[in-house]
């Protein structure tokens, strides 16, 4: 396979490029850049020496029609100037931003505060979540991949609500990141001094994940109800982690809970349900492509405490994309992606 990067400089992009290069089908990489044209890639990151020594190129649009896949990692604003003259035109188009996961695009403009994509190219988007969209993700030539958080939040909440055992009204989800989630870009919120020894909460009630989570709650358990999300920036590199409570519908017990969950899952080798834990943390799935899952019952309130970890550069971005490019193209989902999580 013929594949470019486009972004190739970020977190994203790099995990990308760390991915692939031990994956079977991608013979030939290229990565490109929007302000680093030609300069040798491992004298910029030193740990792809002898790995990744071509040069960066420029985005010349007319060229990029020439690659099986394009995978676009990149802040909000931009996929959605570049990908929608390559639709069906050729290479299939993975977009790890959130440019084409809202399909009203007056959400998209009211979250991401920019303008949104154009709105044929939205409806040709198939939201990558691939555990629940294989067969549309199968057929598509452009990819929206799902947003860290949501992938945590979603694939433990979604066999609870579409199989009605938990309530979806009145959802509350807590979720922390570590600081690799913001990108590469140096920010106030992402200092060193700001972050060590701190934990933050932000984006209060405005985080665009928020309607991302509802679309895809709507999409895949049929319930359209608000939901309180809310997310810190914890002091780690990499990781999230998401506790959600819900409401136990009546009747509903722990055991059915982790029943729908591992019914769910038992085909799908990256979903791990968790059922004996006292300790359940990010360090179990970092630097792999696995999203944990664990869910416990208070009996004293009738809540169940639903709690999911991934690795948000794996998971949560490359990972996924290089599993729904392997949906794509047929292969094994598993193709390039058995990571043995870095536990220690
Ligand atoms: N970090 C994470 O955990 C996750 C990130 N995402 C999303 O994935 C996308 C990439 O994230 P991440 O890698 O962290 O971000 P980074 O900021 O680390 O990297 C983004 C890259 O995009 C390139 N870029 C910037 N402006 C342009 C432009 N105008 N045209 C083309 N390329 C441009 C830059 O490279 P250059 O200057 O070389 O062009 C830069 O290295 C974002 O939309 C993010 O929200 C999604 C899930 C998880
Ligand atoms: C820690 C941190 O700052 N995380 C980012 C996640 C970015 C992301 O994945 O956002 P899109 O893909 O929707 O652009 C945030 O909370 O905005």
């Amino acid at each position: 396979m013929k594949i470019g990067i486009i972004g190739a400089t970020g977190y994203g992009g790099l995990e990308l490029i760390r991915l692939l290069h031990n994956h079977p089908e991608a013979q030939y990489i290229d990565l490109f850049t929007s302000s680093e044209e030609g300069i040798q890639f491992s004298n910029k990151y030193t740990h792809l020496m002898n790995i990744y020594d071509q040069a960066l190129l420029p985005i010349e649009h007319n060229r990029l029609t020439g690659y099986d896949v394009i995978f676009t990692s990149t802040p909000s604003g931009v996929s959605s100037e570049i990908l929608p003259s390559l639709i069906g035109r050729g290479p299939k188009l993975i977009d790890l931003s959130g440019d084409f996961r809202l399909k009203n695009p007056i959400d998209y403009e009211q979250w991401y505060q920019k303008t949104p994509a154009p709105l044929d190219a939205i409806d040709r988007s198939v939201y990558g979540l691939t555990e629940w969209n294989e067969a549309l993700i199968n057929q598509a030539s452009l990819i929206a991949n799902p947003g860290c958080y949501p992938t945590a939040v979603l694939l433990s909440l979604l066999p609870l609500l579409k199989e009605n055992l938990i309530d979806g009204e009145n959802l509350i989800i807590d979720a922390k990141s570590g600081v690799s989630g913001a990108g590469n870009k140096p920010s106030q919120m992402t200092h060193f001094s700001e972050t060590n020894e701190n934990t933050a909460i932000y984006k209060i009630h405005q985080h665009q994940h928020i309607p991302e989570i509802e679309q895809a709650i709507s999409m895949f358990a049929g319930i359209t109800s608000p939901i309180t999300f809310t997310t810190h920036l914890v002091p780690m590199t990499r990781g999230i982690l998401a506790t959600s409570y819900a409401s136990l519908k009546p009747n509903v017990n722990e055991k059915q809970l982790i029943s729908a969950l591992k019914e769910t899952y038992a085909n799908h080798p990256f979903v791990r349900i968790i059922e004996q834990s006292n300790k359940f943390g990010t360090n179990q799935v970092y630097g792999s492509n696995f999203c944990d899952i664990h869910v416990k019952v208070d009996p004293r309130t009738n809540r169940a405490t639903i709690v999911s970890v991934i690795d948000n550069l794996v998971k949560g971005a490359a990972g996924q994309a290089i599993q729904n490019m392997n949906v794509q193209f047929n292969l094994n989902q598993t193709t390039g992606l058995q990571q043995v999580p870095l536990f220690i």
